[in-house]
């Protein structure tokens, strides 16, 4: 009999780098929010690949960068820390882009973790061939690996492999979690990211990184109304400044409404059930630098 394995693997790479894609194709369902815009990640969040022979638990991480404000500073700690609590790293590196300034730092700092780091060549539908192979050399020239492997994650090339890969390099061990469950995120926090992934469509260029969302209440319907089983949401979108105030809600409330579909429609597919949303947009004013506002919006 083969011995299971079971741990945790961490995705790095800098802003866009492919990361959550990568971690939601090895999953297999959305747990962590995607967009085209750099740094929509702001928290460790889990996907876990179930096998008969291995449980491969996946934390994602923000983009690590050089920090600029306090945001950036704690997202950076929040980098590190995971790094020293994992068993393997993946490092993100897209071949459609050449290595540059901000992966070396990275590889820099990798070389300090104690966990073994598989560079990962991400998005090589994007490119032609000749080019994968340009960057798979740049990429073994830039420090040691313990393996380099090409994958693309929208066109499903080599998932399997990275997966064997990341895999050979847990311990030994039961499985971590029961069998089926995909993420160990709260409800909550996946809801609220449901929120901040409709907020942001569209608006990204203007306020990438000024929206947070708390929810308030989630209310069951009493048993009156359990006939309709429609669960009650209310959550803040927390803008920085009153001007993204408008930006957000729209003419006539019309963006807000739509964010307010778009994420609603998500929701309750994440929860299977029928959600009644309501969304209120609030400003707290310069939040990405401020501490106190930073741990109430719960960073
Ligand atoms: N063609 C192609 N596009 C990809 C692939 N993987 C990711 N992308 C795209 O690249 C962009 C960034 O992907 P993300 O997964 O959000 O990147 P990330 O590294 O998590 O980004 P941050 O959260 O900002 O750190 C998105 O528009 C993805 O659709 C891939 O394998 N092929």
């Amino acid at each position: 009999m083969t011995e299971h394995r079971s741990g945790f693997a961490a995705f790095v790479g800098r802003p866009n780098a492919g990361k959550s894609t990568l971690m939601n194709a090895l999953v297999g369902d959305k747990v962590a929010i995607m967009s085209s815009r750099p740094q929509t990640t702001r928290r460790a969040i889990r996907g876990i690949v179930h096998r008969d022979d291995a449980q491969l638990v996946i934390v994602d991480t923000p983009g690590l960068h050089r920090p600029r404000t306090l945001l950036g500073e704690r997202l950076n700690d929040l980098v590190r820390e995971t790094l020293f609590e994992v068993d393997v790293i993946g490092f993100c590196l897209p071949a459609d882009e050449k290595i540059g300034p901000g992966d070396k730092w990275i590889a820099r700092e990798l070389a300090e973790a104690k966990a073994p780091v598989v560079a990962i060549v991400t998005k090589v539908d994007k490119v032609p061939r000749e080019r994968v192979a340009e960057h798979l050399l740049a990429v073994s020239e830039l420090a040691e690996w313990a393996e380099i492997v090409p994958v693309s994650s929208v066109t499903d090339i080599q998932m399997d492999v990275l997966t064997d890969v990341l895999v050979r390099h847990l311990p030994e061990g039961p499985p971590l979690y029961p069998g089926g469950e995909i993420t160990d995120e709260p409800e909550d926090v996946r809801i609220a990211e449901l929120i901040r992934e409709a907020a942001l469509e569209g608006v990204r260029d203007e306020l990438p990184h000024s929206i947070a969302v708390v929810i308030e209440e989630i209310v069951e319907p009493d048993s009156e109304d359990a006939r309709r089983d429609v669960l009650e949401i209310r959550a803040h979108v927390f803008v920085e400044r009153e001007s993204q105030k408008g930006i957000i809600i729209g003419k006539g409330g019309s963006r807000l409404k739509e964010v307010g579909a778009t994420a609603r429609q998500g929701i309750e597919h994440l929860l299977g059930r029928r959600v009644f949303l309501d969304l209120h947009v609030k400003v707290a004013k310069d939040w990405q630098r401020d501490p106190k506002q930073l741990g109430r919006l719960g960073f």
